[in-house]
């Protein structure tokens, strides 16, 4: 039932309220019946366009339940006639295309009005939704359940087009069998009240090649593949490079799923997310096509290496930072990044749970005093006789630089005569164990701006930069590590927020996501011109997109089929990085037209703004815009 108040909120654009409204006791479509404006505030719909939104959502169920009372009486078998008004395609009611106020239709769930669950909290003395303002008004008890039907209703925004006739009435007549439903029926009804006749709904799957065919399976596959040289159907802005370096690739490009969490597994929260060879990954989005029929389109991901749920934190290392420890270990510098939206499993890829898990920090620690001490004892290796190791942890957060090791001091970054970006009063930790530099990353953790989220109960909102610096005894840099811990990126989005801290958090981080992707690329390309001052983020790491420097980008996505569309994202993101990046010449799979113009829509808008024929422009507060992915 949570996914169909879920599905609800989609429906109408407000699916990202839905935490809040599960929050405050709300967890049926039904109980949207007992809202009125004054909830709406204490729900987080602020925007008059959202407001309107949700009340026209509210009004629509409220009709719903009328007519259903008032059907109630009208029927003696399993069979339920839900008649219900259709709204003309002149309606400003909002398109709410399938309601299932039935909870989740299991066969062995008691069949109630959409009421019961209220009804019981109310027996009980619990209300549903404990807002004094709700001035929530006892609603009759409506009991659909005779006979154990399932009560589903399907109401179109617009008339469908196989019936241009139908303007006012439609009547929609599910049943049951056997726990199983077998067909449906719609009825058309002109306004004169006679009908036009009943017509099965079969489900149809539609193959590659656009063609439909009937058949019983419930679901369309669509596959999104691209090949080398293209580019879901555009030409790639530049050719796929298959340099590689010596050591390995200058910038590799990884996705990391994380496996459910016990809190989504309760909640009955579906795995969409598919990790493939070593290589490659699908996410299974739910769709719904204009004729009303639920499909599954297939979005699959090529990258330089996947890790699925049972990857450790070990494995990652070993296939990411580890490579780049090598480069640092020989002069060099490298930079790894974690990049998803909240709760994806950045900070668990970094950080780990120590002291029993150890993250890339603790590991990437681990091996440099190895190696030092190691080619320190034995005198036969490029690095030099006494290397110090010293450690820098600092944040930006609205574009301000914060020293995680030195009570958040207010730090500045500042670009000296030669051109090389110096951030004055930064504080540096010398350490000489990985004990030693894991209390300093803790402390310093501690430190971060984190708030609540819907997804995380703390919630990243600034980048954090773990800087391990190699110096020798006369103070010369002799390698350089730097391990980013991004913010979440599905909070790029908040730059549209109408609070105004949200907003300007939001703002900045689209931003240096923006900035971010577009240095990534200048590195990869080796132009002359590296645009770093874009955002601070890219400006204190100006080091590491120029020169020899590597770079190791890590999407963590989440396998939840309420991420999805946040998932998608992340993907398409790392997806253009790498693309861009080299990307070791991988093969990727043959192409195939994407068959459906919808799918079209969908994989191009990861792609057709990003081909980066422009350096990106500066994001204003406000700005609407989500990070290209
Ligand atoms: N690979 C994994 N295996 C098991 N649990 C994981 C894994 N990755 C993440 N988790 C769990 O998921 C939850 C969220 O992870 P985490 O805090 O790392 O997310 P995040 O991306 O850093 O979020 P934020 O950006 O808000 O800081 C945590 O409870 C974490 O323990």
């Amino acid at each position: 039932m949570t996914s169909c108040l879920y599905e609800c909120l989609r429906e109408v654009g407000l699916q990202r309220h839905y935490p809040c409204f599960t929050a405050m006791g709300l967890r049926r479509a039904g109980h949207l019946s007992l809202l009125t404006m004054g909830d709406y505030s204490s729900l987080g719909v602020h925007s008059m366009e959202d407001r309107a939104r949700l009340f026209h959502l509210v009004q629509l169920v409220k009709s719903l339940k009328e007519e259903e009372e008032e059907d109630h009486g009208g029927h003696d078998d399993d069979r339920v006639v839900i008649t219900t008004k259709t709204f003309t395609s002149g309606s400003k009611v909002p398109t709410c295309r399938q309601l299932d106020f039935d909870g989740d239709g299991r066969s062995s769930e008691p069949k109630r009005g959409w009421l019961s669950d209220y009804d019981s909290h109310r027996g009980a003395g619990v209300h549903p939704f404990p807002s004094p303002n709700t001035g929530v008004k006892p609603q009759p008890r409506c009991d659909l359940s005779r006979g154990s039907p399932i009560h589903r209703t399907q109401i179109s925004g617009t008339p469908r087009r196989s019936c241009p006739h139908k303007q006012t009435v439609r009547r929609t007549t599910m049943h049951r069998s056997n726990s199983k439903v077998t067909h449906r029926q719609s009825v058309c009804i002109y306004k004169d009240g006679t009908t036009i006749g009943s017509r099965p709904r079969p489900e149809v799957c539609r193959e590659e090649d656009g063609t439909s065919r009937r058949t019983d399976e419930p679901t369309y596959m669509y596959t999104s593949r691209r090949t080398l040289g293209c580019n879901y159907g555009l030409p790639l802005s530049s050719p796929v490079s298959t340099r590689k370096e010596a050591g390995g690739q200058r910038i590799s490009v990884c996705v990391r799923k994380r496996p459910l969490t016990y809190a989504e597994n309760r909640r009955g929260e579906a795995d969409v997310v598919t990790a493939h060879d070593g290589d490659s990954v699908v996410v299974h989005e739910s769709k719904e096509a204009v004729d009303l029929t639920q499909y599954i389109l297939q979005h699959r991901f090529n990258y330089d290496e996947v890790f699925g749920e049972e990857s450790s934190n070990v494995d990652v290392y070993l296939k990411t930072a580890f490579p780049l420890i090598q480069h640092v270990l020989n002069g060099g510098k490298a930079t790894c990044f974690a990049y998803g939206q909240t709760g994806a499993g950045k900070t668990h890829t970094m950080l780990g749970c120590p002291p029993q898990r150890q993250g890339l920090y603790a590991l990437a620690a681990r091996d440099i005093f190895t190696q030092l001490h190691s080619t320190q004892d034995c005198g036969n290796s490029t690095v030099p006789s006494h290397v110090y190791v010293y450690v820098s942890f600092f944040e930006i957060y609205c574009g301000q630089l914060y020293d995680l090791l030195d009570c958040r001091k207010r730090l500045f970054a500042r670009e000296d005569g030669h051109q090389v970006v110096q951030i004055a009063g930064l504080r540096e930790v010398k350490v000489e164990s990985v004990n030693s530099l894991l209390e300093v990353i803790l402390w310093g953790t501690g430190e971060r701006t984190q708030g609540v989220s819907g997804v995380n109960p703390v919630s990243s909102r600034s980048h954090a930069l773990l800087q391990i610096q190699l110096r020798d005894s006369g103070n010369r840099a002799t390698g350089k590590m730097s391990f980013v811990d991004l913010a979440g990126s599905e909070r790029a989005a908040d730059s549209r927020d109408p609070d105004r801290l949200s907003r300007m958090e939001g703002a900045e981080i689209n931003q240096s996501l923006l900035a971010l992707k577009e240095c990534i690329r200048s590195l990869d390309q080796e132009q002359s011109h590296t645009p770093f001052r874009q955002s601070k983020l890219t400006q204190v790491l100006k080091d590491s997109f120029v020169g020899d420097s590597k770079t190791c980008m890590i999407a963590n996505v989440s396998p939840s089929h309420l991420a999805t569309k946040h998932t998608l994202n992340t993907l398409r993101y790392a997806d253009r990085v790498k693309e861009l990046g080299g990307g070791g010449g991988r093969r990727r799979p043959t192409v195939t037209p994407s068959p459906s113009p919808k799918h079209d829509q969908t994989s191009s808008s990861g792609t057709s703004a990003s081909r980066g024929k422009s350096p990106p422009k500066r994001v204003k507060l406000g700005d609407t815009g989500r990070p290209e992915m």
